[in-house]
């Protein structure tokens, strides 16, 4: 029988550290020799619905960037064509790491709404996205949490070294501040799948993570 692997999803505000804690991860768990694969949504120059979100977040596509709704419908079809890969790389992989998934719209959309965790845009996504695409659901989320400023000054600094420009949601402190504090009522609630709550402002220590990230 082929192994079942765990999906495992790295969530958290832009410039929270998520990349960096991907590619710590998945060199820990590959020196563990663990099969691990890993992805990112939005899959962009991969999927037509990703590219069509870098337009809106840049200001090419007019009034659908207002529409949260509308946005929300982008980012989850992007993933609804990478459902089949991820079940199939479920099948093969002991871990399959992805960086940003169903969360993420939940949460930043109820940001940009001024609702909270158990308001209707978030079961609006789960219904969306679980129901009726179908999505595998995590087995456990990383929340990735560090304070606004710091997410903002490491972004900047991204910004700044790798000729990368912030789009309007990352240059909109009100909205990251609010999602912030979506997040962590999604991580309190177990929102599809239990959550582990990873301190982004200390030292990374990946170990402590890997038992939680291998055992069923
Ligand atoms: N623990 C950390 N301490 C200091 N800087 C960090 C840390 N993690 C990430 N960074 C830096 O912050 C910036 C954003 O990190 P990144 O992993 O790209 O964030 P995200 O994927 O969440 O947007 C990068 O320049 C990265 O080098
Ligand atoms: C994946 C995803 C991202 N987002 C938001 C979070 C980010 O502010 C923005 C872009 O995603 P992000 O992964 O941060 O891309 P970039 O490499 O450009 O930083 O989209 C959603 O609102 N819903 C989603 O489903």
């Amino acid at each position: 029988m082929s192994a079942v692997g765990k999906l495992v999803v790295i969530e958290g505000l832009d410039g929270a550290g998520k990349r960096t804690l991907t590619k710590a991860l998945t060199d820990a768990l590959a020196a563990r020799g663990a099969r691990v694969t890993t992805g990112a949504f939005p899959r962009y120059g991969e999927d037509v619905h990703a590219d069509l979100v870098d337009d809106a977040l840049h200001g090419r596509l007019g009034d659908l960037t207002d529409s949260v709704h509308g946005m929300s419908v982008l980012y989850a079809l992007d993933r609804r064509g990478a459902a089949d890969r991820i079940r199939a790389d479920l099948d093969s992989y002991d871990v399959v790491l992805l960086d940003r998934y169903i969360a993420s719209n939940a949460a930043y959309g109820a940001a940009r709404l001024r609702q909270r965790a158990d308001g209707g845009f978030v079961e609006w996504v789960r219904a969306l996205e679980v129901d009726r695409f179908r999505l595998p659901l995590p087995d456990l989320q990383l929340l990735l949490r560090v304070p606004v400023e710091v997410a903002a000054d490491r972004a900047a600094h991204r910004e700044a070294t790798e000729d990368r420009d912030r789009d309007v949601y990352e240059s909109d402190g009100g909205l990251q501040q609010r999602c912030g504090a979506v997040y962590d009522e999604l991580a309190a609630a177990g929102w599809l799948s239990p959550w582990e709550v990873v301190d982004g402002t200390a030292d990374l220590r990946v170990e402590p993570l890997l038992e939680r990230l291998l055992t069923r």
